[in-house]
């Protein structure tokens, strides 16, 4: 029976083309009641998530991100409002049906939460188990689950014998196992170092592409959210204040929550040094494009009666559009130097004044 949970593109039920939704929130609402009175995890949020996307979530701590992605397979029963994955109101379903409803959606953990005393083939098999699979085909999906995550060679060792990275590996083969539609990271990296980050971040992408399976995650960095999502929303206070597609969050940050995010992935300090030694008016400019700037600038020079001094410049690339960044010095009158700022914003996608003329 081998290949008949053959992972390709298409498989996957309720797979389908982008633009569908696979998962609807409507009016959602989490409330926890506790001695001192009511806590409001997640405040009346609505989103749609379409087929294939890779939608993130980032907030601080306490902002309501794991409420919210809990509810999305009701591990948190929500207080109000209705969880739709792809077309079916899970608040209404029986327990039966739930279960049924749940195999769609896999979910991967912060601290992987693997079983210690079964090895990594065991732990992955446990789910097809749960899901009364027959044994024989149990053990061909185990292996190609394992070849899909890179761990074909492991499928005997205890977690304890694992790195972090490979422990989430198995925790993402375990979350396929059943052929789910979507799945739910729970700061999945934010216990790795950068570069283990990295290679579970590709394995992701690799997973939403080859199989189409609709990814959302939560997390507190900003860079996640700039490596593999399409869409972000910024959580604060159990709401989402800012939402949209990644390239337009970083150009265009709307709230000052979102640009703090955003800071830390394109902020870079100048020395104390430059920035004495120059008297004019410091601009951060931001461009759509890897050199589009440099003929926006050499016009900017042109017409008018400004001196230009390059401080710093660097290029983003998100997804895979490149953002291209640079601090400059201008010199000249103040009115000039105005008039050369307001031809920059009517050019570039943002110009800041880091700071006026000295
Ligand atoms: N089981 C619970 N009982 C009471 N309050 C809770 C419970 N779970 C979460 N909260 C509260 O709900 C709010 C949102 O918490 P939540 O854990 O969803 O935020 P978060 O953004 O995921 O934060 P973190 O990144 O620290 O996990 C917080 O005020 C939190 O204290």
């Amino acid at each position: 029976m081998k290949g008949a949970f053959l992972i390709v593109k298409g498989h996957v039920e309720g797979l389908g083309e982008r633009g569908d939704a696979m998962i609807r929130v409507e009016n959602l609402v989490k409330e926890y009641k506790t001695k001192k009175g009511i806590i409001i995890g997640v405040d009346h949020v609505n989103v749609t998530i379409e087929k294939g996307e890779v939608f993130g979530i980032v907030g601080y701590s306490g902002a309501g991100k794991s409420s919210f992605i809990r509810c999305l397979n009701l591990l948190e029963t929500p207080s109000n409002g209705e969880i739709y994955i792809d077309g079916v109101g899970l608040t209404s379903l029986s327990k039966q049906e739930l279960r049924a409803a749940r195999l769609k959606i896999g979910m991967i953990f912060q601290h992987f939460y693997l079983i210690s005393a079964k090895t990594v083939a065991e732990n992955i098999a446990f789910a097809l188990k749960a899901a009364n699979h027959p044994r024989k085909e149990i053990n061909d999906r185990v292996h190609e689950l394992l070849e899909m995550v890179g761990l074909a060679d492991k499928a005997e060792v205890y977690p304890a014998q694992l790195s972090g990275g490979q422990k989430q590996r198995v925790g993402i083969a375990r979350a396929l196992a059943n052929n789910p539609s979507v799945l739910l990271c729970d700061e999945a990296t934010s216990a790795l170092d950068p570069s283990t980050t990295k290679s579970i971040l590709k394995l992701l992408k690799k997973i939403n592409k080859e199989l189409g399976i609709t990814i959302v995650l939560i997390t507190h960095e900003m860079e996640v959210v700039k490596e593999i999502c399409d869409r972000v929303a910024v959580m604060q206070d159990g709401k989402f204040v800012e939402e949209g597609p990644v390239y337009e969050v970083f150009a265009h940050p709307q709230e000052e929550l979102t640009k703090h995010f955003i800071s830390s992935v394109l902020q870079f300090d100048l020395p104390a040094a430059i920035v004495e030694h120059c008297a004019g008016t410091i601009v951060k400019i931001q461009f759509k494009g890897a050199v589009a700037g440099e003929g926006v600038i050499s016009d900017m020079l042109q017409q008018f009666n400004v001196k230009g001094n390059f401080l710093h410049g660097k290029i983003e690339y998100i997804q895979d559009i490149p953002l291209g960044i640079f601090i400059m010095e201008l010199q000249g009158s103040s009115s000039a130097v105005a008039d050369a700022i307001s031809y920059l914003e009517k050019r570039t996608e943002q110009v800041e004044v880091i700071r006026d003329a000295a």
